[in-house]
């Protein structure tokens, strides 16, 4: 016998235990962190040790040797003399690694200062950007990104790759890998060994290669390069498939210091004769393993086989993920004494340790039901990534899902581009991708990844989770999986990730979210608002004999459109109707066998009457809404 009941909402997570999950996933990170520091910091206090003694065998100046504290504008001052002296003096230090903001020549005094006020800011971290040989203009320019220390995997290759050593670096998604190439290879190009030899001037040749798995990925990058690069005068380009030949080949023609791209079209290049790669002073594969991939390895061996001396290039391979069989590879590429720097090691927890991993039961019919439940819940009102397994699959989801696109490969150029810009800038919030999405891509303020299924491989997962959780934020990672089908426990083995199981959001957990998101909107609200409704909320507060709580809650479901729960439909937001759940005491596997169920209690049109019904995620029960005036037949059914 089946039984109808009005939908209530199995206990959410509620706010306080999601805000403890948070913080502590805060600890965790900042604990891990610490640890990682601490290493970072021993190695920098050497260096420490050494430029202080650099200090002693310079001769201090008695004007200055009491000016500890010097204000903001003397230091600025000391910083720009010293920028001015810095490019003259480029090409007399390029050789050596040593000190090139320390260098004493005719300004002696003021750079003294300069040297002294870095000491002092040496103290206050150790990853701060001015304890690593980092030149003005790009200092200024981290600055001007909000970014004033490096982060570990960065301050831990900096000196390797500056001081010319092969690298493998690892670290997990989001941990900045590609500033801790970009920054040590600019300095290298401008101010370190690769800047005496670097071709300069018109048609000059390529100095830096950088091989990217997709052409998203290789944009964002070079915007990187283009940024910080600019800053230093050094020109970049990225060279992708699906865009034209001609203003590739003019910037090439024009000459450029770094070439960014895909492994095809770097080919093509280099078969019309386009590139020249004799001269090159760096190789990075980014992404590495999937650059290595079977299938690119072959395109990606006969691009690096393009350097005239591979003994005079610097290879550098990063990623979050280096499967084993990579090594193998890697003997091809790298240097005998290459340095590792790995800060995945043999960590069980391979993937994001900020980010929320979650599964939940979902059949492949349900999908597009639950999602936007599980973006209500779970998004925090930030940007959610979807991904499927097919192009189809991911353009049939964004069809049916509310402002949503599809990005993949069978899509044109222009128009992935133009997605992708849009997702970034925020015009639209969701967006149903394949793996063409799944690594590498920094987009602000993601905060769900949704995977329909468990994917093909465990790198996929932590790739994809990835997208969320970035620089130290944190984030969700819902992946579904079909109980009768898919199976996700070599990835949760191999990934070391201790999966969170849940049940779909049931229609109460939706409201709850709604009004913890409204809670955080009030919050942005302008106190400019605050004496133009004062009084209203004053009289409010006197005439009422609900608590101030009690009035604040009514206050945020009205902000978040719920002015009756009863009487609004939290399914279909319907107003006039009330979502009810069908049990039958074994599953249900369609709405048909719902419906059927239905109809051997019901009259016919009371069945007709409902609207929205669906499965739970389980398969035990369908959830329907019905006119309120029809709950009490319907419950006596
Ligand atoms: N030192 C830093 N301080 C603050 N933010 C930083 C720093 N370095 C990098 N970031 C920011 O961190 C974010 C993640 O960096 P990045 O994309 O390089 O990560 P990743 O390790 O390459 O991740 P993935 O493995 O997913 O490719 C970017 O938004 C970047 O601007």
């Amino acid at each position: 016998m089946p039984s109808i009941v009005v939908a209530a909402a199995a206990e959410p997570q509620s706010a306080d235990t999601n805000n403890k999950k948070k913080s502590m996933k805060k600890a965790e990170y900042a604990a891990e962190m610490e640890e990682i520091n601490n290493s970072v910091e021993k190695k920098v206090k050497k260096e420490k040790k050494s430029s202080k003694k650099t200090k002693l065998t310079s001769e201090p100046d008695p004007d200055d040797s009491n000016s500890v504290k010097k204000t903001k504008e003397k230091k600025r001052k000391a910083l720009e003399i010293d920028g001015d002296d810095f490019k003259e003096e480029r090409s007399e230090t390029s050789s050596e690694m040593g000190e090139p903001m320390n260098n004493l020549g005719k300004n002696k005094k003021k750079k003294m200062k300069f040297v002294e006020e870095d000491e002092e800011e040496k103290e206050e971290d150790p990853n701060a950007v001015s304890n690593f040989r980092i030149s003005q203009p790009l200092r200024e320019m981290l600055k001007s990104k909000g970014i004033e220390a490096l982060f570990p995997i960065q301050a831990m290759t900096f000196n390797m790759i500056l001081d010319g050593s092969d690298l493998v670096g690892r670290a997990r998604t989001g941990q900045g890998k590609t500033l801790a190439f970009v920054l040590p290879i600019l300095e290298s190009l401008t101010n370190g060994p690769a800047a005496a030899s670097r071709k300069t001037g018109y048609g000059r040749a390529p100095s830096v290669l950088v091989l990217l798995p997709t052409r998203e990925l290789a944009t964002q990058v070079h915007a990187d390069f283009e940024v910080y690069g600019g800053a230093l005068g050094l020109k970049s380009c990225c060279l992708y498939g699906g865009s034209p030949y001609p203003p590739q080949q003019n910037q090439l023609k024009r000459g450029v210091d770094i070439v960014i791209g895909t492994p095809g079209r770097i080919k093509d290049h280099l078969e019309r004769g386009n590139l020249d790669f004799r001269g090159l002073k760096f190789r990075v594969l980014d992404e590495a393993d999937e650059m290595l991939r079977m299938g690119f390895v072959e395109d990606v061996e006969l691009i690096l086989g393009k350097v005239e001396d591979p003994s005079k290039v610097q290879t550098l391979l990063f990623s979050a993920t280096l499967p084993s069989w990579v090594k193998q590879i890697q003997a091809k590429f790298l240097k005998q004494d290459k340095k590792t720097a790995d800060l995945v090691g043999n960590e069980k927890m391979k993937a994001s340790t900020n980010v929320r991993h979650i599964v939940l039961p979902c059949s492949v019919s349900a999908r597009s039901q639950l999602i936007p439940d599980i973006i209500q819940c779970y998004s925090s009102g930030g940007r959610t990534i979807i991904f499927t397994e097919t192009k189809d699959s991911a353009s049939t989801l964004a069809g049916v899902l509310p402002g949503a696109r599809a990005l993949h490969g069978d899509i044109q150029q222009a128009t992935r581009e133009v997605t992708l810009s849009g997702f970034r800038s925020g015009k639209f919030q969701t967006l149903v991708a394949t793996n063409v999405a799944a690594r590498g891509l920094d987009i602000d303020d993601v905060q769900l990844i949704i995977q329909c299924e468990p994917p093909r491989d465990v790198e996929a997962y932590i790739h994809r989770s990835g997208r969320t959780g970035r620089a130290g934020k944190s984030g969700v990672a819902v992946m579904l999986y079909d109980p009768r089908k898919s199976n996700f426990s070599r990835i949760e083995r191999e990934s070391g990730v201790k999966f969170e199981h849940i049940s779909a959001p049931q229609p109460a957990d939706i409201a709850k979210a709604a009004g913890a998101e409204a809670a955080e909107k009030i919050n942005e609200i302008s106190d400019s608002v605050i004496p133009v409704f004062k009084a209203a909320a004053e009289e409010l507060l006197n005439t009422s004999d609900l608590s101030p709580s009690d009035l604040l809650a009514k206050a945020l479901a009205k902000a978040a459109g719920y002015s009756e729960i009863k009487s609004r439909s939290l399914l279909t937001s319907m107003e006039g109707y009330v979502t009810v759940l069908l049990e039958c005491g074994k599953p249900i596997y369609s709405p048909s066998f719902a419906y059927g169920a239905l109809r051997r209690f019901l009259p016919e049109d009371k069945v007709e009457s409902i609207k929205g019904l669906a499965l739970t995620a389980d398969g035990k029960a369908a959830v329907f809404d019905v006119a309120v005036a029809d709950l009490d037949t319907f419950l006596a059914g």
